[in-house]
């Protein structure tokens, strides 16, 4: 890594549980990374996995950072930048990442003041294992420095992807943001159905997961597209074709459209409310 800086997470929930993990996993030194929330069970999590700098404080984790992950819900994002804005001095000299979803840098402008550094992330929850995808947008008071900086801490938990504007920050958020929760539904469905078939549980699975990640490992070590990919499987005459008939004649990406288009509706709609 370039720089080193000392980075605070406030919240210290889900996301940045998974962000922190991939980070100190890829060799962030632990002892530059700070984290803040109301109630200490999640902070001792970290703590003890990391060992990183906790503390119940908000204040106290951003006097210490050079740069600062806002990372609570998009609903509480207005009464935290008005807490750090009232209290903190220096906020023009720290870098200031949001992780949050739907709230446009032009808002945070209106919370922290016209000339802080923003720059917005929209990460995923596979970060955890060092395989997220992350979207960055950046204001154009941020240097190039500070890009450099959020592209390797962001590559430290997986891929990341500059979008040209904000737009393409919620809808990178409705696909890769929210996808893991789609996948995540369909491997249940897929282990609902081998139980009903007589599997185990554990069994049940183990054949799930391990069919995903094989299949996700071929389609990123592959040239082919995805559709080709899926043809190799596909024999004629055979029972995968009956399968994906069932699919098709559902409408599967006829659902796929409507459930992005659904997580961009409410990315646009917090855009409004928050
Ligand atoms: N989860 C995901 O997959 C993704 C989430 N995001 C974004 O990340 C952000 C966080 O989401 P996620 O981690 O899932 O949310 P969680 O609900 O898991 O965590 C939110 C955390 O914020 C804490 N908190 C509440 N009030 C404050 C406060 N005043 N100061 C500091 N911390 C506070 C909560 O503490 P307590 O529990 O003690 O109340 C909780 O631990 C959201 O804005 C979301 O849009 C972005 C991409 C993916
Ligand atoms: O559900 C949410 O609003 C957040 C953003 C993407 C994933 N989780």
């Amino acid at each position: 890594m370039a720089n080193t800086r000392n980075i605070a997470f406030i919240g210290a929930g889900n996301m940045p549980q998974s962000i922190i993990g991939g980070m100190v996993r890829g060799g962030y030194p632990a002892s530059a990374i700070y984290a803040s929330n109301p109630s200490r069970p999640k902070l001792d999590t970290l703590a003890q996995k990391h060992g990183i700098h906790t503390s119940q404080d908000n204040l106290e984790v951003v006097k210490q950072a050079d740069v600062i992950v806002l990372s609570v819900k998009p609903q509480l994002m207005a009464d935290v930048c008005a807490h750090l804005r009232e209290h903190v001095s220096d906020l023009a000299d720290k870098l200031v990442i949001t992780i949050a979803a739907g709230i446009r840098i032009e808002k945070y402008h209106q919370y922290l003041g016209d000339n802080v550094r923003i720059v917005r992330v929209m990460p995923n929850t596979p970060s955890l294992v060092g395989e997220g995808v992350s979207g960055l947008a950046a204001d154009p008071q941020v240097t190039q420095d500070d890009k450099d900086f959020v592209t390797e801490v962001f590559d430290y938990v997986g891929k990341t992807i500059w979008v040209k504007d904000e737009d393409g920050i919620d809808v990178l958020g409705a696909v890769a943001g929210s996808g893991p929760a789609y996948f995540f539904e369909f491997m249940a469905g897929l282990q609902q159905v081998a139980e009903e078939l007589g599997f185990s549980s554990e069994d049940a699975r183990a054949m799930v997961q391990q069919t995903a990640l094989g299949a996700a490992q071929m389609a990123s070590q592959s040239d082919l597209s995805l559709v080709e990919l899926r043809k190799q499987v596909t024999s004629k005459g055979g029972s995968t074709a009956k399968g994906i008939e069932a699919y098709q004649a559902a409408g599967l990406d006829d659902i796929s459209a409507r459930a992005v288009k659904a997580a961009v509706a409410r990315n646009q709609e917090m855009a409004k409310l928050f």
